[in-house]
């Protein structure tokens, strides 16, 4: 079964069109990238697959087995922010009734700090961390609660080449054992470094395929 259908998908703000008839799918384990210049509805889809946005036709169907993880676009954090990174990741536990930790979620929080390489900076203030350090955080508390789909939005842009690398680097290894990864990038040569698969929106038509034909596309567009 798939992780997400969208069906004949028809997304407007009041009179204003946004996504018109668009149909795609992700499966289990597919890295989709998906590409477009400004404005052509990309951020909008994806509030609409998280159910923040109900569709004016159309429909999403959602693996109900799964939850979703969300990266947004890197934004900084202020400096006297009071929680340490450790803190700030554990947020996403699934609580149970007590304000502290069980010990089976602290044991949770540790295996996605060093899943994301943070052991080492694990207690230091997050308003204090480094940029990639950051995006790392933002990364580990959506992993979290383990979903089966992880949404990263625009979650590259702002870093430096370095940091981009080692933050997909990161996504590709959640990937390879079985995350779904749904990428919202205008970097074409990070899609096809990352992406299994792409969709290509436009202001008048979307493409879908393998990343091997977002390559030849990209040869024709040039
Ligand atoms: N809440 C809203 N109310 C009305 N119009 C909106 C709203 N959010 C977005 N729009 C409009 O919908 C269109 C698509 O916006 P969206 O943010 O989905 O595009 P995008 O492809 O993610 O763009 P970008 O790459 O610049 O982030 C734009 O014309 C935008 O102005």
């Amino acid at each position: 079964m798939s992780i997400v259908t969208v069906n004949a998908l028809t997304v407007a703000y009041g009179n204003h069109q946004v996504i018109h008839d668009l149909s795609f799918k992700i499966n289990p384990g597919d890295f989709l990238v998906v590409i477009g210049e400004n404005g052509v509805g990309k951020t909008t889809l994806v509030r609409s697959i998280l159910g923040f946005i109900k569709p004016q036709k159309g429909e999403i169907i959602t693996n109900p087995q799964i939850t979703i993880g969300y990266v947004p676009q890197f934004r900084n954090i202020d400096r006297e922010y009071p929680l340490s990174i450790r803190d700030f990741i554990a947020l996403n536990v699934s609580h149970s009734f007590f304000p502290w930790l069980k010990k089976g979620e602290r044991q949770q929080v540790n295996q996605v700090i060093s899943a994301t390489n943070l052991q080492k900076i694990a207690d230091r203030p997050l308003g204090l961390a480094s940029g990639g350090e950051k995006q790392r955080a933002y990364l580990a508390q959506a992993l979290l609660p383990n979903p089966g789909l992880l949404i990263l939005d625009e979650s590259t842009a702002s870093l430096d080449n370095e940091m981009k690398f080692e933050l997909l680097n990161l996504v590709t290894r959640f990937q390879q054992q079985g995350l779904s990864v749904m990428f919202v990038t205008h970097d074409w040569e990070l899609a096809q470094r990352y992406g299994t698969r792409f969709l290509q929106m436009t202001g008048d038509r979307y493409l879908t395929g393998t990343i091997n034909e977002l390559s030849q596309l990209k040869k024709g567009v040039k």
